[in-house]
């Protein structure tokens, strides 16, 4: 296991690009996508769709979402891991929001929060997901295309849902790190996150070294695939273990757009991307199963591979 080290991220710019860009254009950040995610499984993407100013209203909105009162936020429970209000646990408090891209689903939870209505909170967060799942969808179709398996394009895009989730870290108060989110890979396909001004997230390199997210501009992301995109390429990409990690007194916020497979859905290989070179890893399996396994189980850090490793 490596130390911390000065490693950075690959930064790639969306900006000039969208879903109709120019061949020559699109290929450059093809390639560049596809070499990121297979090293780091993680890049910054330069994005500018979601402005800085808009940002720092979106953030305010989540904080004061986060200072209503407890037997408020409560209302919005889930069965599911990850869906609805997690409580505080430690440093740590969450809001998960199912179909964030669906306005009757984001209005009628906002709904539960704010019973008088909060129709800016719902514009803003809805404005989010219509620009960052175009993010989203522009890296997942760079990623067919370069594994050459675009022919499953439309049955992959049309197999996911959107996810948003707001997430708090409070300040620990003082300059020893203390853990906002244990190291793990994430078990959906791909995670879109953006955050305050307060940095914490760190990346695991295949070397063992932790990366220290900084955001290099105002309009970044952070981009990171899940155990299923890796199970779905075949290991093509690489699923990286991340956490966060927080000192000082101020607040970190993030908000993380979550591609998750609709619920049923059977996740498996194309045939293409199974060879002699590349054996088939994982058995075909439906992501809700596998989380509720993993909820179910011992932690573990090899979850997949313990579920239906081949
Ligand atoms: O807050 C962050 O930057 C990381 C969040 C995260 O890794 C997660 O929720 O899976
Ligand atoms: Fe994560």
């Amino acid at each position: 296991m490596g130390s911390e080290t000065e490693v950075k991220l690959p930064i790639i710019d969306f900006s000039k690009l969208d879903l109709e860009s120019n061949v020559a254009e699109w290929e450059s950040v093809k390639s560049q996508v596809h070499k990121a995610l297979a090293e780091y499984g993680s890049f910054e993407a330069v994005f500018d769709k979601v402005p800085s100013d808009f940002r720092k209203a979106i953030f305010l909105e989540v904080e004061e979402l986060f200072d209503l009162p407890l037997e408020t936020k409560q209302r919005v429970a889930s069965s599911r891991p990850y869906r609805g209000y997690v409580q505080p646990v430690e440093i740590y408090e969450s809001m998960g929001i199912e179909d964030a891209n669906v306005h009757e689903k984001v209005e009628n939870l906002i709904k539960i929060l704010w019973p008088q209505g909060k129709p800016s909170f719902s514009k803003n967060l809805l404005f989010f997901t219509e620009q960052v799942s175009r993010l989203d969808q522009m890296i997942r179709k760079m990623i067919l295309e370069s594994l050459g398996v675009e022919k499953y394009l439309d049955e992959h895009m049309n197999s996911t849902n959107y996810l948003a989730r707001l997430i708090k870290y409070e300040g620990p108060q003082t300059n020893e790190p203390k853990v906002g989110i244990t190291d793990h890979t994430d078990k959906n396909l791909l995670t879109i996150l953006c955050q305050n001004q307060i940095d914490g997230l760190e990346i695991q390199t295949k070397s063992g070294d932790w990366i220290k997210y900084k955001p290099s501009t105002s309009t970044s992301f952070v981009v990171v695939t899940g155990d299923t995109l890796y199970a779905w390429t075949n290991g093509r990409v690489h699923t990286p273990f991340h956490r966060v990690m927080m000192t000082g007194n101020e607040t970190r916020f993030t908000i993380g757009l979550f591609t998750v497979p609709k619920s049923g859905f059977v996740i498996k290989a194309p045939d293409e991307l199974v060879t002699e070179e590349h054996p088939l890893l994982f058995k075909p399996f439906v992501q809700s199963e596998f989380m509720k396994f993993v909820y179910s189980s011992e932690k573990t850090k090899n979850a997949l591979k313990v579920y239906c490793g081949v």
